[in-house]
């Protein structure tokens, strides 16, 4: 697939950053149009493969924001960039849509430039082009309180609306105890965008593939247009690039006739291993409405006998007719990966969590101000009592 790609926000910018780094070093050619939107100067100088005339900061001027951020606060966060569209609007004329398939925002839904801007960029995308434009949004961890739960609650709601699909990171779920936050991110964003290149990346090559499987992006639009949330699994393992020499080649050759289940078996437990493992957003698997399996590695590792059965398994596991599967063959692989697609998931205990979490901080946070007797609480809440999207 050929993709725009644009972070919105801190969190979402050094995804694409990510994403730019690992499609570089494994030879990709994902990412045709690329661009990163903060409105905090700082941040927007973090990433390490962005161009500088790909940073657009927005709300400097706004009295609020200044250049800094806008501190979490997502009303903040979509007002500047509806005061800034004709700026974002402008930025996007760049964008050769001819050369893209798609487009991807990234953004996290916890703070406020990533949660409040991001629907407002994503409006904008929708009304100018016909392409189908994804979402990949960051979940914030409990641990991290009501506030950004309550950030996430409701933009979450405006991604998954405005978006044709929203792919969903759980922080939470990848948080590794003995780390940092700060190195937890970097090692994060690392797994996260070697997930969406493998995934999104496929099938695009330099040279024409002979491949008989190969991947086409129009396989994975079909799986990504469900405009449900999403998630993604991956497993991987190193393969022998020398095949061996002396007496473990001598070793292979005897076994030659054997070689041909053992690479379906292999791409067999790979699937599995990819299903199994932690997923972008832990789920219940079978709740998806569609999936998808590409396997990227060297050529001589690709088995169609063991993708075959990888789609067949996964049929009975989520209880669907509808999984795709593609090979993206890379000569130069040192790896054999696997990613699974689960599209529509419905089951996310996580989402259901941070909803709770989110009733829990707008009642405290509506308690606090009507003991200050201000008058806020309509900012955030219906007269029904339901939590409202951004837009
Ligand atoms: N996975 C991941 N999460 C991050 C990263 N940086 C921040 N977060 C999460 O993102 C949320 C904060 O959002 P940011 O993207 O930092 O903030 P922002 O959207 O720029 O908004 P403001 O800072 O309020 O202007 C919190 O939930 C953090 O846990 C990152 O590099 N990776």
């Amino acid at each position: 697939m050929k993709l725009g790609i644009i972070g919105v926000g801190n969190a979402g910018s050094k995804i694409v950053d990510k994403m730019v780094e690992f499609e570089s070093l494994t030879d990709r050619k994902l990412c045709r149009h690329v661009m990163v939107i903060n409105t905090a100067r700082t941040d927007l100088s973090k990433p390490d493969h962005i161009p500088d005339s790909q940073r657009i900061l927005i709300g400097d001027t706004h009295q609020k924001a200044k250049g800094h951020g806008v501190g979490g606060d997502v009303e903040v966060g979509a007002e500047v960039a509806q005061n800034d569209i004709d700026e974002i609007r402008r930025a996007f004329d760049d964008v050769d849509i001819h050369e893209v398939d798609a487009i991807l925002v990234c953004a996290s839904l916890g703070g406020g430039t990533g949660s409040g801007a991001g629907p407002v960029v994503i409006n904008e995308l929708q009304k100018m082009y016909d392409e189908p434009v994804y979402g990949l949004g960051v979940l914030p961890g409990k641990y991290e309180g009501g506030r950004p739960a309550l950030n996430a609650a409701r933009s979450l709601q405006s991604f998954v609306n405005n978006t044709d699909n929203f792919i969903a990171f759980d922080n939470d779920a990848w948080r590794s105890k003995d780390q940092t936050v700060g190195e937890g991110y970097e090692g994060m964003n690392r797994e996260l965008a070697t997930r969406l290149v493998t995934l999104l990346g496929a099938g695009e090559y330099d040279e024409p593939t002979v491949a008989e499987n190969a991947m086409d992006s129009s396989d994975i639009i079909r799986t990504l247009d469900t405009s449900g949330i999403s998630s993604i699994g991956y497993a991987s393992t190193s393969v022998d690039k020398t095949n061996g020499e002396g007496l473990l080649k001598r070793f292979r050759e005897d076994h030659e006739i054997e070689d041909g289940s053992n690479a379906a078996a292999k791409i067999n437990g790979l699937v599995r291993r990819a299903v199994n493992s932690r997923l972008t957003l832990p789920c219940e698997v079978s709740s998806a409405d569609r999936a998808l399996i590409v396997l990227s590695g060297p050529p001589s590792e690709l088995s169609r006998k063991g993708l075959e059965s990888a789609r067949e398994w996964i049929e009975n596991e989520v209880d669907t007719v509808e999984v795709l599967a593609g090979d993206d063959p890379r000569e130069n692989a040192t790896a054999l990966s696997a990613v699974v697609l689960l599209s529509n998931v419905t089951e996310t205990p996580r989402i259901e969590s941070i909803q709770d979490q989110a009733v829990e901080a707008q009642e405290k946070i509506a308690e606090q101000e009507a003991v200050r007797e201000e008058e806020i609480a309509d900012l955030i809440t219906d007269s029904d009592g339901k939590i409202d999207p951004v837009i």
